[in-house]
Order: structure tokens, then sequence, then C-alpha cells
């Protein structure tokens, strides 16, 4: 037994997985061996959702069945959506919201009971709580906002159904398409931390709705998912300030602060998924006649490079994609768990087809013969 201690686990192997490649020094990203570029641009995310979970691109008839499953499935119980209005009523937080409304979930799905490591039931299971996420996450944020929910629809995809189901108005083609590749882009990424506490979950053979509820209370923060709402926040914090953009990343890092939507424990170099979302937030940008969030985020990313030598990760243009978009900056990270539900989805049923206890340990730094002192006498 090694006392070498890792803290954070960093470069530690744990387990094999087929499912994400990412090559840290040169900037790359893989789902199942195809290359994140090609997935984002010609890869629906129900598609992206199959290969995952299946282990090969669907066949247009496979794919057509897929859908529908998914579509008819996207309806949540209504015990569930009078919690989400509880919550929505009791200002919570959105994340703290779908964590709970997820573990509620379990209540009525039909398969509650079944064996944790049943590869099809888990598969039925994933895609019932893959689909209804999107339906918990626009009904809290309208419930919110004083405005009833909006049933799902049906005829429309995962990504343009959500937008309907937010704004009541069907989606334009840029905005299904644009938030179609975000989700693409979202939905793995190797042993993350939210992906690594929904296998610590699956390895106690507890279920899925318990694996999948950890993994978004572990997504929830900052440093993690929840860097994306951060990094708005900051953008707009910058814009009210009226300082030059690289003055206020550099008074925040004299102050000793992190800059968010930087950094990364195994990227090096950019993130892909930064550049395709920085591409994508230019577009609109452009499209809207008004680039100030996109040269603002440039003038950051420049600044950081040549003062601290980091890169922007997935969540420093996703936040300005999605503002743009017009999506509430309090659900980008809702958003990123309802992408990312594939790939938790994905590493649980491998963690579940080879499992083992995930139980590592502490190195003991506290005292160890203390006398016992009786309650009466201390
Ligand atoms: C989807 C995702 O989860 S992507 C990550 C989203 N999170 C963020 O964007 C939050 C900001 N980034 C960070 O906090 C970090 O870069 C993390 C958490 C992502 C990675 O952390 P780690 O691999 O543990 O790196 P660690 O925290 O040890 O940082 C290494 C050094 O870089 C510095 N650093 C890392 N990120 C940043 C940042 N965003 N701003 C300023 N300094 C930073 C640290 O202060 C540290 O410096 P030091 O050695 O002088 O103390
Ligand atoms: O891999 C990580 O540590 C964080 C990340 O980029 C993701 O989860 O997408």
């Amino acid at each position: 037994m090694s006392d070498e201690l890792k803290k954070g686990l960093e470069g530690v192997l744990v387990a094999e997985s087929e499912l994400s490649y990412i090559d840290g020094d040169a900037g790359r990203l893989v789902y199942r061996g195809y290359d994140i570029e090609d997935l984002a641009r010609d890869a629906s995310y129900e598609e992206v959702l199959y290969l995952l979970w299946h282990g090969e691109l669907p066949t247009a008839d496979e794919l057509d069945e897929f859908e529908a499953d998914m579509a008819s499935n996207r309806t949540v119980d209504d015990d569930v959506l009078a919690l989400v209005e509880d919550l929505a009523a009791a200002d919570e937080e959105p994340m703290a919201a779908l964590r709970t409304a997820v573990s509620a979930l379990s209540a009525h799905d039909p398969d509650a009971d079944a064996d944790p490591q049943d590869t099809e039931v888990n598969l039925a299971k994933g895609k019932r709580i893959t689909a209804k996420i999107p339906t918990i996450i626009a009904a809290f944020t309208r419930l919110r906002d004083g405005d009833d929910p909006v049933e799902p629809r049906e005829d429309l995809d995962h990504a343009a159904n959500f937008l309907y189901m937010l704004n009541d108005e069907e989606p334009d083609d840029v905005l299904a398409e644009t938030f179609d590749m975000a989700l693409v882009l979202h939905a793995d990424h190797g042993l993350n931390a939210s992906t690594f506490s929904s296998m610590v979950t699956a390895s106690t053979l507890s279920d899925l709705h318990s694996a999948l509820t950890s993994a978004v209370g572990t997504l929830a923060g900052p440093l993690h998912g929840g860097a994306n709402q951060n990094v708005m926040e900051m953008l707009q914090e910058v814009d009210e300030s009226g300082k030059e953009p690289v003055r206020w990343v550099k008074d925040a890092l004299d102050n000793g602060e992190r800059v968010a939507g930087f950094g990364h424990r195994v990227y090096n170099v950019k993130d892909p998924r930064a550049k395709i979302l920085g591409e994508k937030s230019e577009e609109l940008g452009e499209a809207a006649g008004d680039t100030k969030w996109y040269e603002t985020s440039v003038a950051i990313e420049e600044y950081m490079k040549e003062e601290k030598g980091l890169a922007p990760n997935v969540d420093f243009y996703s936040a300005t994609t999605y503002y743009q978009m017009g999506i509430p900056v309090d659900i980008y990270t809702p958003i990123f768990a309802m992408a990312r539900a594939g790939g938790w989805i994905a590493h649980v049923l491998e963690q579940y087809e080879d499992n083992r206890l995930i139980r590592p340990r502490a190195r003991y730094v506290g005292p160890k013969d203390q006398e016992f002192t009786p309650l009466d006498e201390r």
C-alpha cells in the first residue's frame, strides 16, 4: 500500500472507461473515438446520448425510435411539479431545486425497486431522467418568475423543446442549433468531480437516482459547473464597473481572487469546447450587432494567458453564448446538468458493469493515544 498522498486525486487512475478521451496538452476531447469538433458540428444531442449509452452511433431508424422514446418521457408527475412549485415559491437556488427534484423522480419511477445493476433497466431509467430534467428546469424557472409551466412537446428535439418550454415560444433554427451544440459539448468529460461522485455513489450499489442526485450536488460548486454562472456575473460586474476588463481582472487577481472560467485540472491549453463556444459567442454577437461581451471575454483571455499562463475552460464562453440567447444567468449550471446527465448515466453504467466499492483513504495526522476523560471530569 503506497503512502504517497495525491491531494485532489490529481492524475490518479481509478477506472477504465471507453467514454471520453482527453488530451490535456493537445486540447483534444473525444467521445467514444469521435472528435468533439465533428460531433458538435454534425451530431445532435440525442445522437450523442445514444453513442454514450449504447457504444455506437445510431442508424436513422434507431435514432428515430430513441428520440420518440425520449420525447414521450418528458412529462413529470404532478407531485414532482408541485414540489418544484414549492421550491420556486421558497426561492430555492436553481441547482438545489434540481437536485431535490431529481431525487424526487424516483418516487414515480416504474423501476424504482429494480436491481440497481440491471443495465436494461438503467438505460430506461436514465432515458426517463434525462428526458425529464429539462421539464423540471423550465418549470422551475417559469414558476419562480410568476409564469405557468409550459407542457413539453413531442414534436421538437431535446434542445428545441427545452427552449420552447422555457420561453413559451418555439426557438428559431439558430437558437435551437446553438443550444443543441452546447448540450453536445457538455455531455461528457471523463472523471470530472460530478461524474466521479456519481460513480462513488453507484459503487456502493445504490441506485441511479441517488447517483445522479450526488452528481447534481457536486456540479453546483463554483470550482466545477457553477463557474459558468460566475463567469457571466463577473462580465456583468466588469461592464458595470466602467473599468477596462484587464484592469478589473488585474485588481481581482491582486486581491487573491480566482477568475471564473479559467484553469483546468486536465487541460494545459485552451479547452477545445471553449474554442467552439467562443466562435458561437462571436457569431451571436455579430448577428445582434453587438460584440461587446465577446470582445470583453477575448481581452480577459489574452491577459490571463499572458499574466497567469491560464487558458479558458468550457464555462468561459458558454456564459456569453447563453447570455446572448436570452437564457437567465442563474440556470446556466442547471443547463450544464441537463447535458451532463448523459455522461453521468454512461459512467454509472460502466461502474455497475465492473463494480468495486470506491473507498480511498486519508493519512491520519491526529493524535493516537489520548487518555479518555469522563464527561463530568471535563
Ligand atoms: C466544467 C468545469 O468544471 S471547468 C472548471 C470550472 N471552474 C472554474 O472555472 C473556477 C476557476 N478555476 C479554478 O479554480 C481551477 O483552475 C480549477 C479548480 C478548475 C482547477 O484546479 P486545480 O487543478 O486544483 O488547480 P489549483 O487550484 O491547484 O491551481 C493551480 C494554480 O493556478 C492558480 N489558478 C488556477 N485557476 C485559477 C483561476 N481561475 N484564477 C486565478 N488563478 C488560478 C491557483 O491559484 C494556483 O496557483 P498557486 O499554485 O500559485 O497557488
Ligand atoms: O473535467 C473536469 O474536471 C471539469 C470539466 O471540464 C467538465 O466536467 O466538463
